[in-house]
């Protein structure tokens, strides 16, 4: 198992990354400091997969695990659902000693991290990341909550899990769709934060979708690694962290139009980027050639680059949702070549205009 610290003023936590790690979990825990009851939320597509080996390895470690299911989609990360968790958490009798482990991919942890920080004002809370994207990304640095129908994580809070435990072997069930959807958070850290990583993908890209265990065992590290360094510097967004924020601004909106259904958070997010570079190119951040490979890549691995149909006026509301949006100007994250960042100040009509009239 590799093992990635990220040091925090609030808490420090290993991310632990391997192969066949869901049955050590419940010693992780009891590793950490964690008692009591556990209750495991997933969902219902990944619990006839893993649910058994968490709960049975929980149980093994002296803890009383309880499985909470949550409807499987992004169109379910809602407060409704946030609500029937509650519920069941409060049902199950948990307590302030108790603690939530999130089972599933970013949809699962995103809610179910958010649920750990509110409910009792906070209890403890673990990541077991399933998909790419969660092992990645989600999983890590703290950001929890739910969507609104205006707009992608409105609500929610910064609250860091105690652990976070990534076994890669979980990956080889996941959908190709899904796989591929975690590769645009991949492709980000790369476009904007590390060169070497990009060219690494390009030149792997036949392994990437192979799904090869060592490629992949080396990518999520690495991935991980780049999201430490970034969150222990500023983890509560204060400025270098929008950076993470890569292709997301019009990702979000092209999502939140979309009504969390047709498009995927990576696809959205593979769409935003491919933007993001053409922006960039058009301000002289990056070159044609710069575009050109980002574009590639993106659509190398099956993604897709092409912005969806959306009225401008609706395409300017919801960027004018973006948390990032200061008095009418949004922090937008161009990249300045491959593998470094600058940001620029838009207004939502700019973007939305060089967006809209791009085709
Ligand atoms: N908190 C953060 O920092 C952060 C970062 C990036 C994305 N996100 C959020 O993450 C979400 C997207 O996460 P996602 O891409 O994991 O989507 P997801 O959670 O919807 O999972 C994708 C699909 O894969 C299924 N699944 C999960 N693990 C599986 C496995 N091992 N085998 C088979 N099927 C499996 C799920 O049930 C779901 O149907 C979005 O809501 C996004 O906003 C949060
Ligand atoms: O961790 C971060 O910071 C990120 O921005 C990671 C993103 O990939 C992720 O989609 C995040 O949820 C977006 O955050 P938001 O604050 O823009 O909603
Ligand atoms: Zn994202």
């Amino acid at each position: 198992m590799k093992t990635i610290t990220i040091q925090l003023d609030s808490h420090s936590y290993d991310i632990g990354i391997g192969e066949g790690l869901l049955s050590g979990i419940g010693a992780a825990c009891k590793a950490v400091g964690l008692a009591g009851a556990a209750a495991v939320v997933t969902n219902p597509t990944v619990a006839p997969l893993y649910a058994g080996v968490v709960t049975g390895s929980l149980q093994q470690a002296g803890f009383t695990p309880v499985v909470i299911e949550i409807p499987d989609g992004e169109e379910f990360k809602t407060g409704e659902t946030l609500n029937s968790v509650y519920d069941r958490l409060l049902e199950a009798g948990l307590d302030r000693r108790s603690f939530i482990v999130a089972l599933g991919g970013g949809v699962v942890g995103d809610l179910a991290g958010f649920a750990a920080a509110t409910f009792l004002r906070g209890i403890p809370f673990v990541q077991v990341p399933t998909t790419l994207l969660a092992q990645v990304d989600s999983s890590v640095g703290g950001k929890t909550g739910i969507d609104h129908p205006l707009g992608k994580n409105l609500i929610g809070a910064f609250y860091q899990p105690h652990l976070v435990l990534s076994d890669v072997s979980t990956l080889k069930t996941l959908s190709e769709r899904h796989y591929r959807a975690g590769l645009a958070e991949v492709i980000k850290y790369g476009a904007v934060l590390d060169a070497e990583l990009f060219a690494l993908l390009e030149a792997k890209v036949d392994g990437l979708l192979k799904r090869d265990p060592q490629l992949l065992g080396r990518v999520i590290a690495r991935c991980c690694e780049i999201k430490a360094w970034v969150v222990e510097q500023d983890e509560r967004e204060g400025g270098l962290r929008a950076v993470l924020n890569y292709g997301h601004t019009l990702g979000h909106a092209f999502e939140t139009l979309s009504g969390y259904r047709d498009l995927v958070h990576g696809e959205a997010v593979a769409i935003g980027m491919v933007q993001a570079a053409q922006l960039s190119q058009r301000e002289g951040y990056c070159s044609v050639g710069d575009v050109e490979r980002i574009t590639t890549l993106v659509q190398q691995v099956g993604l897709p680059s092409d912005a969806p149909v959306v009225a401008t006026e609706d395409l300017i509301t919801s960027l004018a949702k973006d948390k990032k949006n200061r008095s009418g100007t949004l922090q937008y994250v161009c990249n300045r070549g491959i593998g470094s960042y600058v940001f620029h100040q838009f207004t939502p009509a700019q973007l939305a205009e060089a967006c809209c009239s791009g085709r």
